[in-house]
């Protein structure tokens, strides 16, 4: 893939845009899916997701599980030690016979001790599985926002995929740092309870897993109810932070066109509606835990009453009747949380749903399975030769903006593109740059299909610069060593000195060291673009795609610029979408382009001589500098 060596896209405002808050259709209904926050994936991709998250921690989660199984044994002995205290231990001591009650105490205190240190250790070993899991997660996301085309990126927006790698894969977390460890606890203890209070008496087990239903019933409408909303909530804080992401990008045209108290309005509105879907899901949950809790403490009451009625009829022991309140109890205990759980499944599930979606797509300019390799050239060769030959290329979402387009760039020649807006020279440049590949027909660097070309091979081949020189976080050596990271300091300053940029590098406060993004370390728009140009001058690549900048600088620093763009552009293929008169006057040939097409080709001396329109152009160029 083709290294973007200056980057201006990520600073771009995205397009206005409203993924569909609170009306989100399923994934697969139809029309494009880059509308709706949720991008189609094959049917399981959630669960599949799931399974390869959790695989490298199974370890780990077998540990937990049997840490955890050994901890509900602890606890769950308790109320049995009660009943043997009350049955056993009480007539024996009121016979003097004091063992069995002193017995039944100290097992009872060593199983809350064992229970203690047992559920600190099932906590810590569970917590790393889930950390690792998390980990993993966004590192996935990351690698996927970095292998997807710029086509996929124009039309998802940088928006929605910071929802996903933040507030999805919090909502993940919220279920795997809490809900996990609540959930395997409440189905152990479910699993020993029931055990324990079919073995302590038959009858009170089944009352008991009788009770299951109407509780089985309650939580089944409850995720059903809850899971749209989850699903709607989850659209629209992705939404706000879309919004968020947006006015941030854009920060400088909202403030230059004051459109501060119109944001503000929108972002009302949509945070509004994050707020209404929230207090809907605070409402479900509200139902389920009155309803769930009058379930509970209505089958707890029956449970007592016919036991005690068992009791006095001499069928069931006092000791029993007590655990089984005990145990009861406890059972339902957790029903509260277990909402909470419910909530926190129903909106990691959402999640993770939208980031089996994203993980889905399958990058559009895959690198080649058998990659070639460029021809060997001599260290001095100017460049390498271009050919497109009969491209055709359309955007995705719009018509063709290449009609059957060829051309030929000879190595070494420095090639100017001119032509009005939206004629597609940037089009023309980034299917040079490999950032999208041509509809139909080949892009050849020395005779080979730049899809041909491993990421490593294309990167030495062809490097684009965009308008505005992008500086990474980091030190300036580190910015212009961008291409070759393992480049020795010497070379960076060589690179540096031979564009002109090493006195300003020096005049910083850690010279070379200093990192961009601290105080002291702000650099000027000409001096980014200088920098930007000693990280090409180093990587050395033979074809060079330079997307001039519009704005202009002052005169010394346009001069600076003019003079470093020289020196990139000597001795490799260039194609240079020009903006200034002084560049296309050093170019060797100059491409009027019109609607895709190329309508005027040669020597800039031969076109300017002419009647064209670059001529027409040329003569309005000079007027307007004098
Ligand atoms: N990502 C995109 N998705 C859809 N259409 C696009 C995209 N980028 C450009 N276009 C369309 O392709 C056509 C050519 O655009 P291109 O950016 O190549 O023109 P240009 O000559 O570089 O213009 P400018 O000088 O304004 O940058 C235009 O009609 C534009 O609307």
């Amino acid at each position: 893939m083709t290294t973007a060596v200056t980057d201006t896209d990520a600073q771009q405002p995205d397009p206005e845009e409203r993924p569909d808050a609170g009306t989100p259709e399923p994934a697969g209904s139809g029309g494009d899916p880059f509308d709706r926050d949720q991008l189609p994936a094959p049917p399981g991709a959630p669960l599949r997701l799931l399974r390869s998250l959790l695989r490298p921690e199974r370890r780990l989660v077998v540990l937990a599980s049997v840490l955890l199984l050994l901890q509900q044994a602890a606890i769950q002995a308790g109320p049995l030690l009660v009943a043997i205290a009350i049955d056993s231990g009480v007539p024996a001591a009121l016979d003097g016979d004091h063992g069995p009650l002193i017995t039944v105490a100290v097992l009872y205190a060593v199983a809350g001790g064992a229970s203690g240190v047992l559920v600190y250790a099932f906590y810590r070993t569970l917590g790393r599985a889930c950390q690792g899991v998390l980990r993993d997660l966004r590192g996935r996301i990351y690698r996927q926002a970095q292998a997807l085309s710029l086509d996929f990126h124009d039309r998802y927006t940088s928006g929605r995929m910071i929802s996903r790698s933040t507030s999805d894969v919090l909502a993940l977390r919220e279920l795997l740092d809490e809900g996990v460890q609540t959930l395997m606890t409440v189905f152990v203890s479910i699993v020993y309870i029931t055990g324990l209070l079919l073995y302590m008496d038959l009858g009170l087990g089944v009352a008991t897993m009788a009770s299951f239903v109407p509780l089985y019933l309650l939580v089944r409408s409850y995720r059903r109810r809850a899971g749209a909303m989850f699903t709607r909530r989850s659209t629209a804080i992705a939404t706000v932070i879309v919004k968020f992401n947006e006015t941030l990008n854009g920060i400088r045209p909202v403030k230059a066109f004051r459109r501060e108290r119109a944001n503000d309005a929108r972002f009302d509105e949509l945070n509004s509606e994050h707020c209404r879907l929230n207090g809907g899901t605070i409402l479900e949950m509200a139902r389920f835990v009155v309803l769930s809790r009058l379930t509970a403490n209505v089958t707890l009451a029956a449970i007592v009453l016919w036991s005690a009625y068992r009791v006095a009829d001499g069928d069931l022991e006092l000791g029993v009747l007590a655990a089984a309140a005990l145990y009861v109890r406890r059972l339902y205990d957790p029903i509260d949380r277990f909402a909470m759980i419910l909530n926190a499944y129903a909106s990691a599930s959402a999640s993770l749903t939208k980031i089996a979606g994203l993980l889905a797509q399958r990058p559009e300019l895959a690198e080649p399975a058998e990659p070639k390799e460029l021809p060997e050239r001599p260290a001095d060769a100017p460049g390498r030769e271009v050919v497109f030959d009969t491209v055709r290329f359309a955007y995705r979402t719009g018509g063709e903006v290449l009609p059957t387009f060829d051309l030929t760039l000879a190595a070494g020649q420095t090639t100017a593109v001119v032509g009005a807006t939206g004629a597609g020279k940037s089009t023309l440049a980034k299917l040079l740059a490999r950032f999208y590949d041509p509809t139909d027909g080949r892009v050849l660097l020395d005779g080979v299909d730049l899809r041909d070309l491993a990421n490593p091979e294309l990167r030495r081949g062809v490097v684009m610069v965009t308008q505005e020189a992008f500086l990474f976080s980091g030190t300036v050596a580190e910015n212009i060593a961008l291409g070759r990271p393992d480049a020795p300091r010497a070379e960076i300053e060589a690179a540096a000195r031979a564009i002109g940029a090493h006195e300003f590098i020096e005049a910083l406060p850690d010279g070379y060291d200093t990192d961009v993004r601290k105080r002291g370390g702000r650099i000027s728009a000409g001096q980014r673009q200088l920098v930007s140009f000693a990280r090409v001058l180093l990587a050395d690549p033979a074809v060079v795609i330079l997307d001039e900048a519009t704005s202009s600088l002052d005169i010394p620093g346009e001069r600076a610029v003019q003079h470093a763009m020289e020196t990139v552009l000597r001795d490799r293929t260039a194609l240079v979408i020009a903006h200034r008169l002084s560049t296309v006057e050093v170019a060797d040939r100059v491409l009027v382009m019109d609607a895709g097409r190329v309508v005027e080709d040669g020597p800039p001396a031969e076109l300017i001589a002419g009647t064209g329109r670059f001529a027409a152009l040329h003569s309005a160029w000079r007027e307007s500098l004098v």
